[in-house]
């Protein structure tokens, strides 16, 4: 029987939720929400009557419960009489919270209904309104399971796989089988068998798929496909920053779900070329302290994840410092930082043609007013988004899309200046220091130079936690690098690529 009772909602016992909808939505007399119907119908739950209802507004609710189906509700199933709906809760409580940064736990809801005729009418509504969200259908997934813990296989068997069905998206999964297997993956994948990519990994499965579909001859709509990371690496420092600008936790459910959800936001990428080597970056570029520390506490990886800390001290007691000098292109606002630096365009390198996929960002650069800072330097960080690992946020105002990346620098520090500093990574206080000069940059030219204890040593150049350049007398020198410790260039492309995102 189809009746179009009012829903069971107590708007006493369902405060808290009420409001957190009026703050996101423009906020309608609640008598006139529980008047706008999709559907609404009777149905037992446990043996007891109610009417489950579905609002104009995605709200389904049932007694005085309520669930919102665009951000909570997974997908539905039917058998008999029976109609399931899976959903992804908030912990502890009764999970009806919409706010707060709880994890989430899968939950099964189920409902009776009257007549055959009615839970079709039921399910019917409510898919078609899942339906008219524009969720995602089928994803391709590349697992890591080398990256961080080495746990991202059961990481996605145990938490991600269980969501994803529960909301009926199809899926093709690739392991990775060695380095650069995931850009190769992504030079050659149909993609339009797919509606977005997910990598569950760190960041550097990320930045090969970027990589990958920028090789592509039809890169522009290739770059259009959203892509999405679950945590499972060392840093996670996309997720973290996507998820973080949500109020979001970063655990695997949230950033599951925020890849159901289907919204998509577009992501600066910063171009690095250096001759005729060329490399597309979506995270950071570190040289000096913040590589070094990155990089060379490797060799105390059998300490856990206590080694960062532990080399970072060790790292600040004998501080380097580095010859060198930064030019840059300021966002409007910073053109009065450094010191003018007219000869640096001619010495640009221009960025050679490559027979397939993207060929570089299309800038004039003798129109830009490009300025300067001279070494020594103790770090220098350019950050497109504000996590560069999830305890790390480098860069608090940058932004995924605003065309520029925040350049971070750090030049003479006291050492105990230094370590107070460095405690306040977690909350990007640093770069209200004194010691820091923070802006935001359209193009660098960086000029490494070497260390000024009087030795020829070099430094290490790491870009979204690869090396990208090792100098002499560096960590595994004698390692093979993408490009040689030298000058490179770095432009930003606005809203290059597109991702996944919470809100
Ligand atoms: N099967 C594999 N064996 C060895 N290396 C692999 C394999 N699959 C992928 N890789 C490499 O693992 C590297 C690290 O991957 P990933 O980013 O997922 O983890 P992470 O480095 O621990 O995390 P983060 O980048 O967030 O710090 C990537 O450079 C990738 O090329």
């Amino acid at each position: 029987m189809l009746t179009v009772d009012p829903p069971a909602i107590n708007p006493t016992s369902h405060a808290t939720f009420f409001s957190s909808q009026s703050r996101n939505r423009k906020s309608k007399p609640m008598d006139q929400q529980q008047h706008q119907h999709i559907v609404s119908d009777e149905v037992s739950v446990n043996g007891v009557k109610t009417s489950l209802t579905l609002s104009t507004d995605g709200i389904l609710c049932w007694f005085d419960r309520c669930l919102f189906v665009e951000k909570q509700v997974l997908g539905l199933l039917i058998s008999g009489r029976l109609i399931t709906i899976k959903a992804l809760v908030k912990t502890g409580g009764d999970g009806f919270g919409c706010s707060g940064r709880r994890n989430l736990v899968r939950k099964s809801f189920v409902f009776e209904s009257v007549s055959d005729d009615s839970l079709r009418n039921l399910y019917e509504k409510i898919q078609g309104y899942i339906d008219s969200l524009g969720r995602p259908k089928k994803l391709f997934i590349f697992v890591n399971p080398y990256g961080g813990k080495r746990s991202a296989s059961k990481l996605f068997m145990n938490e991600v796989k269980p969501i994803l069905e529960d909301a009926n998206v199809e899926f093709t999964i690739q392991e990775t089988k060695y380095q650069l297997h995931a850009k190769e993956v992504s030079r050659s994948l149909d993609l339009t068998k797919y509606d977005g990519i997910i990598c569950v990994s760190g960041d550097g499965i990320l930045v090969e798929v970027v990589n990958g579909l920028l090789e592509r001859e039809d890169w522009a709509t290739a770059l259009k496909m959203p892509l999405g990371v679950i945590p499972a690496g060392t840093g996670n420092g996309m997720i973290k920053s996507l998820l973080d600008s949500a109020g979001e936790p970063c655990t695997p459910a949230h950033a599951v779900l925020a890849a159901i959800r289907g919204h998509k936001r577009s992501l600066d990428v910063a171009t690095i070329w250096q001759g005729e080597t060329i490399f597309f970056s979506v995270l950071m570029l570190a040289w000096g302290l913040i590589s070094d520390i990155d990089i060379e506490s490797e060799k105390y990886r059998w300490m856990g994840s206590a080694r960062i800390d532990f080399y970072a001290l060790k790292r600040i007691l004998r501080l380097r410092k580095y010859n060198g000098c930064i030019h840059f292109v300021p966002a409007p606002g910073f053109e009065d930082v450094g010191e003018e630096s007219s000869s640096c365009v001619d010495s640009m390198e221009p960025l050679k043609p490559r027979l397939h996929g993207y060929q570089g960002p299309m800038v004039d650069f003798q129109s830009f007013n490009w300025r300067k800072l001279n070494g020594p330097f103790v770090s220098v960080w350019l950050h497109n988004v504000p996590w560069g690992a999830e305890n790390t946020m480098a860069a608090p105002d940058a932004k995924f899309e605003d065309g520029y990346l925040d350049l971070i620098v750090m030049r003479q520090c006291p050492k105990l200046a230094l370590i107070s500093l460095m405690s306040e990574l977690d909350n990007g206080g640093h770069v209200k220091s004194p010691y820091v000069v923070y802006i935001k940059v359209k193009a660098v030219i960086l000029e490494p130079g070497t260390r000024t204890d009087g030795s020829t040593k070099e430094g290490i150049i790491d870009s979204d936690g690869e090396v990208l350049a090792r100098g002499k007398g560096t960590y595994k020198s004698d390692l093979k690098s993408l490009m040689v410790y030298d000058k490179l260039q770095v432009v930003v492309d606005q809203g290059l690529a597109t991702l996944f995102t919470p809100a």
